[in-house]
C-alpha cells in the first residue's frame, strides 16, 4: 500500500478537475489529481461533442428533407448511410478526446493517480486499494451518472444511456426514448431525422427544463408535430421481447404495444457521490445524499471539501463545471482564507431545431419571487411573422423576456426559435451588465436579421414595464417584415 501526504486531492479528472487542479496548483506544487474512468471527460466522450456531432448530421438530412419549399427538389430522395453517419461521429468524437488526453499528458505522472477514491475520514481517501492518500484539502469533481428508474433491468443490452449511442456502428430502425429533457430531445429528434422511428414518452408535462408555459406549450406542439412525442405520457409497462423492446402505453384511451431496437433512457442524472462514503467525513448529507454546498466558495460547511461540476448538482454544465473547477481549486489552494468565485449570468442551450434556451432567471424562479407584487413584467415575440425568419423558412418559435418594474432591469428569457443559442447569448451579457431594457434597445439592430425579433420583444416589454408607449401595429422605424 503506497501513502502519499499531499496539500490538495481533487477527486474526478472530468472538466471541472482538470480544471481545479490547475487552479490549485497556482498555490502548491502538492496537487494530485485521482482519475477512475477514463480519461478524456464527458463532455467530449459521451456528452456535448458527440451529441452535437449527431446532429449536425441530422441537420445535413433534414436539409435535404425540407428543400423543396424553396423549389428545389432533390433529383432522388436523399438516403442516409447510417455507418458513415455514425463512423464520422465516432472519427470526431475520438478527436476531441485525443487534445484531452494530450492535456492530461501533459500534467506530471507523479500528480496523476488511477483508481477510485474514497473517504476514509475528512481528509484522508483510500484509491481502490492501492494508495492512502492524506489531503489537507480534497475537491471533489466526480461527475454524474445517468439516472434510470427501477423496473428496467429486464431489458440488458436494449437498454441504452447515452454513452452507448456514440459507440453504435450504425443507426438501428427504432428507438423508444424515455424522458424528454436536453438529452432525450437532442437525441431523440437527431434520431428521427436521420431515419430512425422514434417515439418520446415523458411525464408530468415537462420538456427539458422550460418552465413559461407559454414558450413550454409552443415547444411541446411543435415536436409533436414531427414526431410521436407524449409528455404526460401513461406507460403500463417496457419489457424485453426477444431482441426488441416492448412498450405498452395508453393513446386516446386505448392501450397500445410498439415495439422497438432500444429504449434510450434520459430520464435525469445523479451525481457521482454514492461510492465516495462522504458519510465518513462527518458532512451532513441531504436525502439526496448531498453535503450542503456554499454556491459561491463551493465549500462544503466549513470544512476543507470543496464540490465542483455535475457532482453538486447546481449547474450541470460545461461552462459552468469550468468556472467551478477553477473555483474549487483556487479555494482548495489558498485555504483557509476562502473567498467568493465570479459567477456569470445563467445560459442554457437545448440544440434542437427550433432551439431552446434559457438564460437569467427562469419564469418559473420569477413567478416564486415577484409573483404575488406584480413586480415583473414580460414581452414577447413570435418568431412566425418574423422577417428573416420567414425568409429562411426558420419562422417557427416564441421568446419571453422578463423585466422589473420600476427599475426597468432586464431579468430573464425563455424561448424556442431560430438561432436562440445566438439570442440567448445578446440577452445573457445584457442582463450579467444589468443593462435595462432600455439601454439595450439603445443598442444597433441590423437588418433583416433574426435579432430584429428580439428588439421587438423587448419594446413590447418596456412598454409592459410602464416605460415606453404601446408599439405600433407597423413599426415604421423598422426594414420591412422586422
Ligand atoms: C449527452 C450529453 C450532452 C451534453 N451536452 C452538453 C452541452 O451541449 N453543453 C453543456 O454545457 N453541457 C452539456 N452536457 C453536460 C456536460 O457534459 C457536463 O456538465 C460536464 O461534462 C460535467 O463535467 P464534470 O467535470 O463535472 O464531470 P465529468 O467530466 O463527468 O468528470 C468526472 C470524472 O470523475 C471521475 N470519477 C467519478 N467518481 C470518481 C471517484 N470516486 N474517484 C476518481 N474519479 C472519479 C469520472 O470517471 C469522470 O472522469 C452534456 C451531457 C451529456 C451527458
Ligand atoms: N445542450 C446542453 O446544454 C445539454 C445537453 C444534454 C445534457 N445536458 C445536461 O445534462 C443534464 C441531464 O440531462 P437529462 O436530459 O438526462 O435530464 P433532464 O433533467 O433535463 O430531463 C429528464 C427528463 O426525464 C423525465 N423523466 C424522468 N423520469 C421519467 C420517467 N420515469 N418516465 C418518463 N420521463 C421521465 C423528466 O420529466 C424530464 O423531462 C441536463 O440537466 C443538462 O444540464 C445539457
Amino acid at each position: 500500500m503506497r501513502e502519499i501526504i499531499t496539500d490538495v486531492a481533487v477527486i474526478g479528472g472530468g472538466s471541472a478537475g482538470l480544471n481545479a487542479y490547475r487552479a490549485a496548483k497556482k498555490h502548491t506544487d502538492r496537487v494530485l489529481l485521482i482519475e477512475g474512468g477514463p480519461w478524456g471527460t464527458t463532455c467530449a466522450r459521451v456528452g456535448c461533442m458527440p451529441s452535437k456531432l449527431l446532429i449536425a448530421a441530422a441537420e445535413a438530412a433534414h436539409h435535404y428533407q425540407t428543400s423543396a419549399a424553396f423549389g428545389i427538389d432533390p433529383v432522388s430522395p436523399p438516403t442516409i448511410d447510417g455507418k458513415r453517419v455514425m463512423e464520422r461521429v465516432r472519427r470526431e468524437r475520438d478527436r476531441f478526446v485525443g487534445f484531452v488526453i494530450e492535456s492530461v499528458e501533459e500534467i506530471p505522472s507523479e500528480d496523476r493517480i488511477r483508481g477510485y477514491a474514497r473517504f476514509i475520514d475528512n481528509t484522508t481517501l483510500m484509491v481502490d486499494d492501492h494508495t492512502r492518500i492524506v489531503a489537507s484539502r480534497v475537491v471533489i469533481a466526480s461527475g454524474s451518472t445517468p439516472a434510470i428508474p427501477p423496473g428496467l433491468e429486464g431489458l440488458g443490452d436494449r437498454l441504452l444511456v447515452n454513452d452507448d449511442l456514440f459507440e453504435w456502428e450504425d443507426l438501428p430502425e427504432s428507438v423508444a426514448v424515455l424522458g424528454p429533457g436536453v438529452i432525450g430531445l437532442e437525441l431523440g429528434q437527431a434520431l428521427h431525422r436521420l431515419g430512425v422511428r422514434v417515439h418520446m414518452f415523458g411525464r408530468d408535462g415537462a420538456l427539458t427544463a422550460l418552465t413559461d408555459p407559454k414558450v413550454k406549450a409552443y415547444a411541446i406542439n411543435q415536436f409533436a408535430s414531427e414526431f410521436p412525442l407524449q409528455v404526460d405520457s401513461e406507460v403500463e409497462s417496457i419489457d424485453r421481447d426477444g431482441e426488441r423492446v416492448s412498450v405498452r402505453y395508453r393513446k386516446e384511451q386505448k392501450t397500445v404495444t410498439e415495439h422497438f431496437d432500444y429504449l434510450l433512457v434520459a430520464t435525469g442524472r445523479v451525481p457521482n457521490l454514492q461510492s465516495l462514503d462522504l458519510h465518513n467525513t462527518g458532512l451532513a448529507l441531504d436525502a439526496r445524499g448531498l453535503p450542503q454546498v456554499d454556491p459561491y466558495s463551493l465549500q462544503c460547511e466549513n470544512q476543507p471539501i470543496f464540490i465542483a461540476g455535475d457532482s453538486n448538482s447546481q449547474r450541470p454544465l460545461l461552462h459552468e463545471a469550468i468556472d467551478e473547477g477553477n473555483i474549487a481549486g483556487d479555494n482548495a489552494g489558498r485555504w483557509p482564507d476562502v473567498r467568493a468565485g465570479e459567477r456569470r449570468a445563467p445560459i442554457a442551450v437545448v440544440f434542437s431545431d427550433p432551439q431552446i434556451a434559457m438564460v437569467g432567471q427562469s419564469y418559473a424562479q420569477l413567478q416564486a419571487r415577484y409573483g404575488s407584487c406584480n413586480c415583473f413584467a414580460i414581452g414577447e415575440v413570435s418568431f412566425e411573422g418574423q422577417g428573416r425568419s420567414r425568409v429562411m423558412l426558420k419562422n417557427r418559435g416564441l421568446l419571453r423576456v422578463y423585466g422589473e418594474q420600476g427599475s426597468g432591469i432586464l431579468l430573464g428569457a425563455e424561448m424556442i426559435g431560430p438561432q436562440a443559442e445566438h439570442l440567448a447569448h445578446l440577452l445573457a451579457w445584457s442582463i450579467q451588465q444589468r443593462l435595462t431594457v432600455s439601454e439595450i434597445l439603445k443598442m444597433p439592430f441590423y437588418h433583416p436579421v433574426i435579432e430584429e425579433g428580439v428588439r421587438t420583444a423587448l419594446r413590447d416589454l418596456n412598454h409592459q414595464l410602464h416605460i415606453d408607449p404601446a408599439m405600433l401595429a407597423h413599426c415604421l422605424d423598422c426594414g420591412p417584415g422586422a
